[in-house]
C-alpha cells in the first residue's frame, strides 16, 4: 500500500525533475513542495524520515507571482495522475466480464457496438494502491480552496473523475461543495424525523446539479478541440437545466452550444439562461422525448458533441455529489438517499459515487436509494410496480416538475441497475402532493424546486408506511434552485391552479395604506399566532 508520503514525494520529484523549469520557479516550487510534504507527513507514519525535516519547514505561504493566474500556477505544478497509472475508459454498461470492448475517452462515442449504453470504467487497481485514509485526507484537504482546479467539488475528486485530463484543459466554475442542509424544522414538524438532510445541489453556478456533469463534459470537449478533433459545437435536448449548464460552461470556454428545447414546456427563468449565455436556441414543437430523438439524429450527422446524460462522461461529474455527501457526514453512510428522476442518469450517478467509495474502502456499505417520479411522467415507477416485468415508455403529461417531464428516459437500464443494487425503491407523486410538499418545505425556510417536492412526497409516503423510520438518516437530493420555478409557486400561493386545494397557500394580504387598517390586520394575525400581544 503506497503511503501519503510516497505519493506526495513523487509529485515533488516529478515537478523538480522537469528540465524546463526556470530557476526562480524551481525555488518557489521547492518551497511549496516542502509544504505539501509537511501537510502529508502528519497523516503518514510518524517514523517517516521526512517528519523532522518537514517539521522545520516554514509555515509561510507565498502568493504566486503577480503575472501568474491560478491556471498558470496549476500548470507549473503539473498533473501527476499518469505517474500513478490512474486512467479511465469507456466500456459497455453492465458488460459481461469477458467483454473486451472499450474506447478511449478521447474517442467520440456514445453507444456500445450492440447499441447499448456506455460507462466510464476507472482503473480500480491503480486507485487501490492508495488506502482509504489517503483518499479521505486528500479530498478533505482540497475543500474550500481556490487551488485550480481543486476548488471545485467535482475536480477535488479529479483522480476518480477524469484522471488523465490536463488541469489546463478544465472548464470549471468551482461547482459542487453544495450545502448539506439539516432540515430540522421540516423533519420534526412534518415527519417526526430528527436526522433529515437536504443536499442542495441546485445552489450552484447555473442553479441545478447539471453543473457537476457539465464541467466534466465541456472540459473533455475543450481537450478534444485542442487535439483538433472534429467538434464544432456541443448540443443537447433539454427540459431547461441541462441547457442552462451546457450554455454557461461552453460560453466560459468559448465553445459554440446548441440547445433543443420543447416549446412552452420550460420555465422562463430556464429559457433565458441559454439565451443570455449566447447559445443557439431551437424551440421545437415537441416534448423533451421528441427533442432527445432529434438531437441524437443530428449529433450522428454533424460535428456536434452530445451533452445529454446518454453521454456517460456527464455521470462522472454527477457522481461526486454522492461522494460529497459521505464526506460531509465524515464518511458515515446515511440510510436513505432520495432522488427525483427524469432521464434517469442521476440516480445511477449517485449509485456509482457511493459504490466507488465502498469499493475503495472509504465506507463499508451504501445507502438505499429511492427514485421519485411525478405521476404524470412515471415510466420507471410503472416498470418497478410491474415487478420489472416489462418496460414501456409513456407519454409524459404536463407536470409542475417540468424538468422531469420525460416519458422515454435514455438511462432506464442504468436506473434499474442502481435501484436493484442498492435495495432501492421507486415512488411517485401527484401534482397536488408535490406542490404541497414544496410549499410545506418552503414554509420552514427552504425555497425548493418542484422536483425536490417530488422527492419529499416520496419521503412522506415512505415515512407514513413505516418503511423509513423516524431516526433513519435520510438525505433528499434537491436538484434545482427554487428561483427557477417561481411561476409555479406564484400560481400555488395565488390558489390559481384548477382542481388543486393549495392547502398551504400563503397569499399576500391587500390592505389599505392607513394606520388603522394595517393595525387591524396585524392584530388579527398576531392573535392567530397566539401571541401575548
Ligand atoms: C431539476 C431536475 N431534477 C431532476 C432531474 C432528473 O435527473 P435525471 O434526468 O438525471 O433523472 C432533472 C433533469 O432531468 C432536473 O433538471
Ligand atoms: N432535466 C434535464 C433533462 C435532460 O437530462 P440529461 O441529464 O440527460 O441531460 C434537463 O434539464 O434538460
Amino acid at each position: 500500500m503506497a503511503s501519503l508520503y510516497q505519493f506526495d514525494a513523487s509529485v515533488w520529484s516529478v515537478e523538480h525533475k522537469s528540465k524546463s523549469f526556470r530557476r526562480t520557479r524551481r525555488r518557489i516550487e521547492g518551497h511549496s513542495s516542502r509544504l505539501i510534504i509537511r501537510a502529508s507527513s502528519s497523516l503518514s507514519d510518524n517514523s517517516s524520515p521526512s517528519s523532522s525535516a518537514a517539521a522545520a519547514a516554514p509555515l509561510l505561504k507565498h502568493r504566486r507571482p503577480a503575472d501568474e493566474n491560478i491556471r498558470d500556477e496549476a500548470r507549473r505544478h503539473n498533473n501527476c495522475s499518469h505517474v500513478h497509472g490512474f486512467c479511465a475508459k469507456y466500456v459497455p454498461f453492465n458488460a459481461d466480464p469477458s467483454s473486451t470492448e472499450s474506447y478511449s475517452l478521447d474517442e467520440i462515442v456514445y453507444r456500445s457496438r450492440s447499441g447499448g449504453l456506455l460507462d466510464v470504467q476507472h482503473d480500480m487497481d491503480a486507485l487501490k494502491k492508495f488506502d482509504s485514509n489517503y483518499w479521505k485526507s486528500l479530498f478533505d484537504s482540497r475543500v474550500g480552496k481556490t487551488t485550480w482546479p481543486y476548488g471545485s467539488g467535482v475536480w477535488s475528486k479529479k483522480e476518480w473523475v477524469l484522471p488523465e485530463i490536463d488541469s489546463d484543459d478544465i472548464v470549471s466554475a468551482f461547482e459542487g461543495n453544495s450545502n448539506l442542509f439539516w432540515a430540522e424544522r421540516y423533519g420534526k414538524q412534518f415527519l417526526g424525523m430528527n436526522d433529515l438532510w437536504v443536499k442542495h445541489c441546485g445552489i450552484s453556478h447555473t442553479g441545478s446539479f447539471k453543473d457537476l456533469g457539465m464541467t466534466v463534459l465541456v472540459s473533455q470537449v475543450n481537450r478534444l478541440r485542442k487535439m483538433n478533433r472534429p467538434v464544432v459545437g456541443v448540443g443537447c435536448a433539454s427540459t431547461g437545466d441541462t441547457s442552462a449548464a451546457l450554455s454557461a460552461y461552453c460560453a466560459a470556454a468559448g465553445i459554440p452550444s446548441i440547445v433543443f428545447l420543447p416549446a412552452n414546456r420550460i420555465s422562463i427563468a430556464q429559457l433565458v439562461q441559454p439565451i443570455a449565455n449566447g447559445a443557439f436556441v431551437l424551440s421545437l414543437d415537441t416534448d423533451f422525448d421528441g427533442c432527445m430523438q432529434l438531437i441524437r439524429e443530428v449529433t450522428a450527422e454533424l460535428p456536434i458533441y452530445l451533452a445529454n446524460s446518454l453521454n456517460s462522461l456527464r455521470l462522472e461529474g454527477q457522481k461526486t455529489a454522492a461522494i460529497e455527501i459521505l464526506q460531509q457526514f465524515d464518511w458515515e453512510v446515511p440510510d436513505w438517499v432520495i432522488i427525483p428522476g427524469g432521464n434517469l442518469g442521476n440516480i445511477y450517478a449517485f449509485y456509482k459515487g457511493f459504490h466507488m467509495c465502498k469499493e475503495l474502502g472509504l465506507v463499508d456499505r451504501i445507502p438505499r436509494l429511492v427514485c421519485a417520479q411525478a405521476t404524470n411522467a412515471n415510466p420507471l415507477y410503472m416498470y418497478y410496480k410491474s415487478g420489472w416485468s416489462e418496460f414501456k415508455p409513456v407519454k409524459a403529461n404536463t407536470t409542475f416538475a417540468s424538468a422531469i417531464q420525460i416519458g422515454d428516459p435514455v438511462s432506464i437500464d442504468r436506473a434499474v441497475y442502481a435501484i436493484k443494487n442498492s435495495n432501492g425503491i421507486v415512488e411517485e407523486a401527484t401534482e397536488e402532493e408535490l406542490m404541497d410538499a414544496m410549499a410545506q418545505a418552503d414554509s420552514t425556510g427552504m425555497f425548493i424546486c418542484p422536483h425536490t417536492g417530488v422527492a419529499l412526497s416520496a419521503l412522506i409516503k415512505l415515512r407514513n408506511s413505516g418503511v423509513i423510520g423516524p431516526t433513519d438518516r435520510t438525505v433528499v437530493v434537491s436538484t434545482a434552485h427554487g428561483l427557477k420555478f417561481t411561476q409555479s409557486k406564484t400560481e400555488y400561493h395565488s390558489k390559481d391552479i384548477p382542481d388543486m386545494a393549495c392547502r398551504y397557500a400563503n397569499p399576500p394580504v391587500h390592505v389599505k395604506a392607513d394606520f388603522g387598517s394595517v393595525m387591524d390586520v396585524l392584530k388579527k394575525y398576531l392573535l392567530s399566532k397566539n401571541s401575548k400581544y
